[in-house]
């Protein structure tokens, strides 16, 4: 499958602060793709340089088949979306208005402002003056800018940091929405569940090196005990071992119409996280 983003060796230094080490990576077409690391691991700065914000200090960098010397170009912005910690609106305007402009800029007709205030669920806030909005309604209208033009590719830093349960969700399935409709999504997150819910593969990037890169179920294989954890009707709790000298006991559990559940231990993201850096994923 065609890789929309290509990075080899990818080397990015601050005086003589290296923020990023030595990174490899390849994003296919279609992919929900998820970068993961704690604070300080290098992600903003990774987006900075996909998105033509920052050059690398050495390495090869291709987006949608372009060097970076074309991340400048209107083609090439035309195509990608950003919402980033720097992305801004006008306070002044209304939401409405912030989102004409950008049509306006793009090309874009005015029409496909109410669906993208749908998507982002503040169909009944395009009257409102930004300034007076909450962090998460700001967060959702930057999430409509950044769609706006219906890009090829979309940079998403934290898009459901100020969120609420609801609009979270409400995000996730949009998104889900656009990646079925063909828009590749390159997400920075923090957020475990969301990685897990949404990305087809993740990226574990920590003090600016990757250390896995793999989908959320075989990373979950990869790093499981093999055990089952068993809860009786009787309230007991076990971890049973996936040896062979255990199937009788685990038979005899279920033969017996003993067992309420049974689950095998497949660690959470954010446990392989720490288990593979030493270090949260906070
Ligand atoms: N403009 C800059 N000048 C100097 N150092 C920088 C600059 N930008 C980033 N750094 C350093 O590079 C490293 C990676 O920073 P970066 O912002 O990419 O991390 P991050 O993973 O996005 O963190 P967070 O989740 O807190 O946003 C940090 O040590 C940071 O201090």
């Amino acid at each position: 499958m065609e890789n929309v983003i290509e990075v080899n060796g990818l080397k990015k230094t601050f005086g003589s602060h290296t923020a990023i080490k030595n990174v490899t990576l390849h994003v296919k077409k279609g992919e929900i793709f998820g970068l993961l690391g704690p604070s300080g691991s290098g992600k903003t700065t990774t987006n900075k340089i996909l998105t033509g914000e920052l050059s690398p200090t050495s390495g090869e960098v291709k987006v949608l088949g372009m060097e970076t010397s074309k991340f400048g170009s209107a083609s090439f912005k035309s195509k990608i979306g950003i919402l980033s910690d720097n992305s801004s609106l006008y306070e002044r305007l209304t939401v409405y208005d912030n989102l004409k402009l950008f049509c306006k800029l793009y090309g874009v007709p005015v029409s496909q402002i109410d669906v993208l205030l749908k998507e982002v669920n503040l169909q009944d806030d395009g009257s409102r003056i930004v300034s007076k909005l909450s962090k998460g309604m700001k967060q959702r209208v930057l999430l409509a800018k950044a769609l706006i033009h219906k890009p090829e590719l979309v940079f998403l830093d934290e898009p459901t940091s100020a969120l609420d349960p609801g609009n979270m969700t409400h995000i996730h399935r949009g998104l889900q929405r656009l990646n079925e409709a063909g828009t590749t999504i390159f997400l920075t997150t923090h957020n475990m569940e969301e990685a897990t819910e949404l990305c087809d593969r993740v990226a574990f990037l920590h003090k600016g090196e990757l250390q896995e890169v793999d989908s959320p179920v075989a990373l979950r294989h990869k790093y499981s005990t093999g055990a089952f954890h068993v809860e009786t009707h009787d309230g007991d709790q076990m971890v049973i071992r996936n040896k062979p000298e255990n199937a009788n006991q685990i038979q005899e559990l279920i033969a017996t119409n003993q067992i309420k559940s049974m689950h095998s231990d497949h660690p959470t993201l954010g446990q392989i996280f720490l288990k593979v850096t030493g270090k949260e994923l906070v």
